[in-house]
């Protein structure tokens, strides 16, 4: 099963349009022990509420051996709980290192998992992310529209709208499922947009961040979904996982809003 079925599956069995964000932050924490056990106990504890989870592989990088470490416990609690797992690594570059970061990313354990992508050094460096991505059954997730406020000193201007349409034209190139390999990132912080955006991007899932640390509301989002409630995932890290300090109960409890805010907004 491809990511993108494989989330979109998700989304009607369990009715969950969140992506939970792990982002560990060791100044958090009493010790590397401490972040790990919470790291996973989050988890699987927001597992049932989650369509897919999300790391993003700074807070791991920052760690050195020892994220890289926790990063594979994760990639392998979540295949255990048949969560699928999008690494937020926002990479891209010139074409022969592109294929590493593909090989790195979207190959070997990380097969079937998707990855984000930055297409600034041009779209033939998507080449080797969309080409890993179509065989071993992954995604990638191109910034189309980032959810920080400085995103339109570059990404105003139509240049959001160009990548748009490049992955657009990238997904008409693999027929079959409903959802191509290649997504988008749209920040839930441009609810205004979301609509505009759904139909530039016909067949490509979006990732939506930005939902609670960085003030976006699920009521605002429904735009951004394809009919059936699938096409979309809305993301939160810290308001999950940092919900209210290390309390995993409060963890599940965010979850469980988040999730069900986004079907209520779905529902009107
Ligand atoms: O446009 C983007 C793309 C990625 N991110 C990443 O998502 C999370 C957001 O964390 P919160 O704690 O929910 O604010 C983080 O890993 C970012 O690097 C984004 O925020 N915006």
């Amino acid at each position: 099963m491809t990511f993108a079925h494989a989330v979109t599956d998700r989304t009607r069995r369990l009715q969950t349009r969140l992506c939970v964000g792990l982002d560990p932050r060791l100044d958090t924490y009493r010790d590397a022990a401490h972040l790990r056990e919470h790291t996973l106990d989050v988890l699987e504890a927001t597992a049932p509420y989650a369509a897919c989870v999300k790391p993003q592989l700074a807070f791991y990088e920052a760690l050195g051996l020892e994220g890289m470490r926790l990063l594979g416990e994760v990639c392998a609690a979540a295949r255990t709980l048949g969560l699928p797992v999008l690494l937020d690594g926002k990479r891209g570059d010139i074409g022969s290192t592109a294929e590493a970061y593909a090989r790195a990313w979207l190959g070997g354990p990380h097969a079937g998992s998707a990855l984000t992508v930055n297409p600034f050094l041009g779209f033939e460096t998507l080449t080797p992310f969309v080409q890993a991505a179509r065989e071993q059954g992954g995604a990638i997730f191109v910034l189309v529209k980032t959810s920080n406020p400085g995103q339109a000193d570059l990404q105003g201007g139509g240049v959001s709208e160009r990548v748009a349409a490049e992955i657009t034209r990238l997904n008409a190139e693999t027929l079959g499922e409903a959802y191509g390999p290649v997504g988008a990132v749209v920040g839930a912080t441009h609810p205004g947009e979301l609509a505009s955006f759904r139909s530039q991007l016909p067949r490509a899932l979006l990732l939506l961040p930005g939902l609670g640390a960085q003030g976006a509301r699920a009521a605002d989002l429904a735009a951004a979904f394809d009919p059936g409630g699938t096409g979309a995932l809305a993301s939160a890290s810290r308001g999950v996982q940092y919900a209210s300090g290390l309390d995993v109960a409060a963890s599940v409890s965010a979850a469980r809003t988040f999730r069900d805010e986004l079907n209520a907004a779905l529902a009107q």
